[in-house]
C-alpha cells in the first residue's frame, strides 16, 4: 500500500513535469531525471527535487511511484528498468505501447513483478468506459484530432487532413501529438482509426471521439487549452496525472 504522502520520481522536467511540481498536494516529487541534465538541475532549484543525471542513481531513489512525462523513446529506454527497481509507474507517452513486442515485454514484466502501469486519461475524456470494448462488440472507434500546424511541427497553411489511418501508424509519424490514439486503442482492445487535421486557425487541441457498438453510440468532443510551455500538449494531460496521484490512496474509486 502507498503511504499517506506519496513520493514521486519524475522522468522529464519539461512542460508537464513543471505543472505537476507546481501543484503538489497529496504527493512530493523527490527525484528528477531528464536527458538534459541542466533541466533536472533547474527543476531541483525551483522545486527541491533531487536532480539525477545518471538513470541508475535515479532508480535507486526510494520513491513510491515514477511518473514518465518525457517522450516515447524515454518509455522504451527506461520503463522496464523502473518496474525492475520495484516501482509502479504512470506513463504519459503512451505511444511507446503501440509497438507490440515492447508492449508484450513490458506487461509481462509488470505481471511477473506484480507492479502497476497507470495510463492516464491524458488529453481526452471517456477513456474509462471505452474499456467496455474489451468485453462487448465494437463497431466503430474513431478519433479525429485537430491542432494548429505549429503544434504538429509542420508549415501547412491550409486546413488539411495530414494523416488518415490506424492509431499505431499515426503515433509513429506524430509521436508528440497522438498518444491519445494509443490510449483509446489500449482501452478498447483494438487499433483505433485516426484522422489528424492541421488547421492554422485552431487555437485549441481538439479531439473528437466516435465510439459505437453493443451499448449504442457516443460522440465526445474535447476542446483543450494548450499547456503554457508546450502548445502541442493540452493542459488536461497534466491535470489527469494529478488526479491519479491525488486519488491513489482514496478508498472511493470513481469510474469504470
Ligand atoms: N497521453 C496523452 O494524452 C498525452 C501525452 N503527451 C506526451 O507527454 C510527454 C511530455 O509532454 P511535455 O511535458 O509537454 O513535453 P516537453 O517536451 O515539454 O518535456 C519533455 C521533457 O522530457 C525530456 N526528455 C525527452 N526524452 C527524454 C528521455 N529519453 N529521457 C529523459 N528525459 C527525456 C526533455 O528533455 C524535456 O525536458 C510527451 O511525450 C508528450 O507527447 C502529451 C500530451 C497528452
Ligand atoms: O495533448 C494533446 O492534446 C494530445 C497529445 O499531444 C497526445 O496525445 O500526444
Amino acid at each position: 500500500m502507498y503511504p499517506t504522502t506519496l513520493t514521486v520520481g519524475i522522468i522529464g522536467c519539461g512542460n508537464v513535469g513543471n505543472i505537476l511540481a507546481q501543484r503538489q498536494n497529496a504527493f512530493r516529487i523527490t527525484a528528477a531525471y531528464d536527458c538534459i541534465p541542466e533541466r533536472a538541475q533547474e527543476y531541483s532549484e525551483k522545486y527541491g527535487a533531487k536532480p539525477l543525471s545518471d538513470f541508475s542513481e535515479f532508480l535507486a531513489e526510494p520513491v513510491d511511484i515514477v511518473v514518465e512525462a518525457a517522450s516515447v523513446s524515454a518509455v522504451r529506454e527506461h520503463a522496464i528498468d523502473v518496474l525492475l527497481s520495484g516501482k509502479d509507474m504512470i506513463i504519459l507517452s503512451v505511444g511507446a505501447l503501440a509497438e507490440e513486442t515492447f508492449r508484450t515485454q513490458l506487461l509481462a514484466k509488470a505481471r511477473h513483478l506484480d507492479r502497476k502501469i497507470h495510463i492516464p486519461s491524458g488529453a481526452i475524456m471517456g477513456l474509462d468506459n471505452i474499456r467496455i470494448g474489451q468485453i462487448s462488440r465494437v463497431d466503430t472507434l474513431f478519433l479525429k484530432t485537430t491542432k494548429n500546424p505549429k503544434s504538429l511541427g509542420i508549415a501547412e497553411q491550409e486546413t488539411k487532413c495530414v494523416f488518415s489511418g490506424t492509431a499505431s501508424d499515426c503515433v509513429r509519424q506524430y509521436p508528440k501529438n497522438t498518444n491519445v490514439a494509443i490510449s483509446l486503442s489500449l482501452a478498447c482492445g483494438c487499433d483505433a482509426n485516426v484522422e489528424l487535421w492541421s488547421n492554422p486557425g485552431e487555437t485549441k487541441n481538439m479531439h473528437e471521439i466516435t465510439f459505437a457498438g453493443e451499448f449504442g453510440d457516443a460522440y465526445i468532443r474535447i476542446r483543450n487549452n494548450p499547456a503554457p510551455d508546450n502548445a502541442a500538449t493540452s493542459s488536461l494531460a497534466a491535470l489527469s496525472i494529478l488526479s491519479i496521484l491525488e486519488n491513489l490512496k482514496n478508498p472511493l474509486v470513481i469510474g469504470a
